[in-house]
């Protein structure tokens, strides 16, 4: 069974999961904790941990020490942002996006959950909900993250209350019904003395539900993808460079959606030049099926006119090819607002194109939802619809249907920063 065990099974034993919260809420015990209940240390880790904690006199072995150390040097750093960590247990194996939770760091969630399969979001038992704590789901839910986690942490210091959880709980259920999140869980945990994050806990007999770690081994992520329409956006041609292979050219990037097979007919767009695809390759050989989120070199039938920035469809099934693009955007830039009549560079699926701000419709207030239309820009962590007009036409759908080619970010000339996060709608 393993010897023909397809790619798809396999990717689908990967769970990326983000996290979100406000300072302190506690994300970096958390994590702590669920890479050592879970045995996914090594033991040096641990021993140097143990020797911080007890050195500082904590009277528990501070887990946050794990995270932290790795998050300093970030940072410091001026382009890493968000801190990938992987650990596996013989059920699943993760990555974590793991994302500083300071205001100033909502670009980090964004690019961390742009990704991933579901959100955790952490939240103080005795703070409740913050704004941050709706802003980050709101987010996630505009970045259409299929599964959402609220873990309310800390219940060791309101005496494992049940009725501090469920008041935590209905809110946080009445605020997700107006935004769109298909799969929400919440759980009572304390992420220092374990509580529900590996082990079920015995001062919570009153939660019914599975501890942390067993929902990120159960959620069902597998019909979450697109395989229905075929998106591959060429990121590279491998071209011929010697004179016995003259004829190999081959297109390589990540599948996007869709599922690809020999002998599919096959369009390019922008141009409109149909083939059928000759065979799909991939470090360890051909592949008979292939499907999100692989990377694979496509070979076509015919030589065609193929660049970095094209995408190959199927002929029934196409992409918008449109310059007018309308968009939710956050924007992250702490200099400047994002303006009408501003010029920008935008980076969709492997393209790079030229933007220009057409126009800001409204601004939305994360906390009550209500539209602003009378801005006319939009500043730090503002999010907005915007219309924009690209120097180059785009190759997208609507982000509700496809992730990969409904999103975009925005970038400052000037200095090449990350400014905003677009999802087309
Ligand atoms: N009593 C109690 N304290 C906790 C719990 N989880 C975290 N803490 C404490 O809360 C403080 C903040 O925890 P961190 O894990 O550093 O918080 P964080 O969310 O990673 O903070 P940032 O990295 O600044 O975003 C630390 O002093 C932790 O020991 C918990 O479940 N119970």
């Amino acid at each position: 069974m393993t010897d023909t065990m397809s790619p798809r099974e396999d990717t689908h034993e990967l769970l990326r999961f983000a996290t979100a919260g406000s300072v302190d809420d506690g994300k970096s015990t958390l994590i702590g904790r669920l890479l050592f209940d879970s045995k996914a240390l090594f033991d040096d880790q641990w021993d140097a941990v143990e020797a911080v904690s007890a050195g500082r006199g904590d009277e528990y072995t501070d887990l946050a020490l794990l995270t932290d150390g790795l998050r300093s040097e970030r940072e410091q750093g001026i382009t890493i942002d968000v801190a990938y960590r992987y650990f596996s247990t013989p059920e699943r194996k993760f990555i974590i996006a793991d994302t500083p939770g300071h205001i100033q760091y909502t670009r980090n969630m964004v690019t961390g959950a742009s990704t991933a399969d579901l959100a955790l979001i952490l939240v103080d038992a005795r703070k409740g909900l913050v704004e941050q704590s709706r802003r980050h789901a709101f987010l996630c839910s505009l970045l259409r993250v299929p599964h959402m986690v609220l873990c309310v942490n800390k219940m060791d210091l309101v005496d494992y209350d049940e009725a501090v959880f469920k008041k935590i709980e209905n809110e946080f259920k009445a605020f997700a019904t107006k935004l769109e999140v298909p799969d929400l869980t919440v759980i009572p945990i304390s992420a220092l003395k374990g509580d529900n994050v590996v082990n079920r806990s015995e001062n919570m007999p009153w939660f019914q539900g599975t501890s942390l770690l067993h929902h990120l081994e159960k959620v069902h992520i597998a019909s979450d993808r697109n395989l229905v329409d075929v998106r591959f956006p060429v990121q590279h041609v491998i071209r011929p460079h010697s004179s016995d292979n003259h004829d190999y050219r081959g297109y390589a990037g990540q599948i996007a959606s869709g599922v690809m097979k020999p002998g599919d007919e096959i369009t390019v767009l922008p141009s409109g030049f149909t083939s059928r695809i000759a065979s799909i390759e991939t470090a360890d050989g051909p592949l008979e099926e292939a499907f999100p989120p692989l990377s694979v070199t496509v070979r076509l039938e015919d030589e065609l006119d193929v660049s970095r920035g094209d995408m190959l469809c199927r002929p029934g099934n196409q992409p918008r090819v449109s310059q007018d693009i309308e968009a939710m955007v956050c924007w992250m830039d702490e200099a400047r607002p994002l303006r009408v009549r501003g010029k920008y560079a935008v980076k969709h699926t492997t393209s790079d194109v030229r933007a220009i701000v057409k126009d800001v419709q409204y601004q939305l207030d994360v906390n009550t939802l209500h539209r602003d239309e009378t801005v006319n820009e939009l500043g730090l962590n503002e999010i907005g619809r915007v219309t924009l007009r690209t120097t180059k036409p785009l190759l997208c759908d609507d982000y509700r249907r496809n992730r990969a080619t409904g999103g975009f970010i925005i970038i400052d000339e000037a200095d090449n920063r990350t400014v905003g996060a677009g999802i087309i709608v």
